[in-house]
């Protein structure tokens, strides 16, 4: 394999049903800056029915270049026929880089193309550079989250990896930035393709993102009961805020697994976050210290989490956010 001959970044610019999923455009704008180190182009890679025109979208975030697979085997996912389709991209435009959101899609599709264009993959990054060899450095939780591991891919090309939702930041959107856009045409091997879907089945009840929330009410163990973890609820309608949680009230059953925030739930990057008897254990904290203004509440004093909040408050959580719920109430009440 000559090195020499990989050039330039993909992104996996993943789309539900028509809608490109934030990870990719967090991704581009990554890609974007590791780009500018080693002066090359930034291409999206978008796979889908009838999402040409997507691409727009993804050249206002920053794609120089989008190129699309539009074909009816990939109106919905399938692993076989999108890691087809895929590998074909990256073999004919032997990409350096390439970039995978770690989706449930994204996690699925991302080892399978790297095995078929036989590189390696580093999953769940937190963290790309670039180096001085030009090499790109992943790096991911390792060890339970106990330290951080550099991982390089030094033999074979393309470098793979996949990439957290809520980690990078986007690019800001600029609707004037102009693009190639490529239609690429890939011969299927439908003798391989063994999933028919017959019918999809939406879960009824609405999802909520937690990566999406601007303001985010978590609450841990601390917190003590079920009934009082719903009391956060209150708090949250009051300043439109999302209720999330530590993995120990995942594990009560107190609320749902994807409203779990840190290493084995989501990464979040609200612009407040509030902690709320959570004690800041590295595997939590991995997911939300990014959060632009952290407000944490534990009666101990020396809890982990005031080492990293913007505010700590030390007292019962149990007492405090009632009272906090109350005044803003008041406020609102005024002011109305
Ligand atoms: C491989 C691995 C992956 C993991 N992934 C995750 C993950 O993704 N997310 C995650 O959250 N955890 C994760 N964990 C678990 C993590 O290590 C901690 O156990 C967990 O985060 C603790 O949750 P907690 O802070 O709610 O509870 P605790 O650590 O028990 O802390 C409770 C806190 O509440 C305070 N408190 C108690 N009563 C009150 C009160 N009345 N008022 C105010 N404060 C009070 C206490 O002082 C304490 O600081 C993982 C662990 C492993 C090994």
């Amino acid at each position: 394999m000559n090195l020499d001959d990989y050039r330039g970044i993909l992104v996996f610019a993943e789309q539900r049903e028509g809608e490109i999923q934030n990870v990719g455009l967090e991704l581009l704008g990554k890609a974007k800056e590791l780009a500018s180190e080693i002066n090359e182009e930034v291409t999206a890679i978008l796979l889908g029915y009838q999402v040409e025109h997507l691409s727009k979208e993804l050249i206002s975030y920053g794609a120089d270049k989008v190129v699309v697979v539009d074909e009816e085997e990939l109106k919905f996912y399938d692993t076989e026929a999108y890691a087809q389709a895929f590998s074909s991209v990256i073999k004919d435009k032997k990409s350096e880089i390439v970039l995978v959101g770690a989706t449930t899609i994204g996690r699925d599709l991302g080892p399978r193309v790297s095995a078929r264009v036989v590189t390696g993959l580093t999953a769940d990054c937190t963290k790309l550079e670039i180096s001085e060899e030009r090499e790109l450095l992943m790096t991911r939780p390792a060890f339970g989250g106990n330290l951080m591991a550099t991982i390089i891919c030094p033999d074979h090309r393309p470098q793979m990896s996949t990439v957290r939702p809520g980690v990078m930041q986007k690019f800001s959107k600029d609707e004037a930035r102009t693009g190639e856009v490529e239609k690429f045409d890939v011969e299927f091997d439908k003798s391989k393709m063994k999933v028919k879907i017959i019918e999809i089945i939406k879960e009824e009840k609405e999802k909520i993102d937690i990566t999406e929330a601007n303001v985010l009410i978590s609450g841990g163990r601390g917190v003590g009961s079920a009934d009082n973890f719903k009391k956060l609820e209150g708090l949250a309608e009051e300043i439109g805020g999302t209720v999330s949680a530590s993995r120990a009230i995942i594990d009560s059953g107190w609320i749902d697994h994807d409203r779990q925030v840190g290493q084995t739930g989501k990464t979040v990057r609200p612009d407040i976050y509030f902690a709320l008897g959570i004690s800041g254990a590295i595997q939590h904290v991995a997911g939300m210290e990014e959060s632009e203004y952290i407000i944490a509440i534990n009666k101990d004093k020396g809890a982990p989490i005031f080492n990293i909040s913007d505010l700590g408050i030390v007292g019962d959580v149990s007492k405090i956010v009632p009272m906090i719920t109350e005044e803003i109430k008041l406020l609102k009440s005024q002011k109305s």
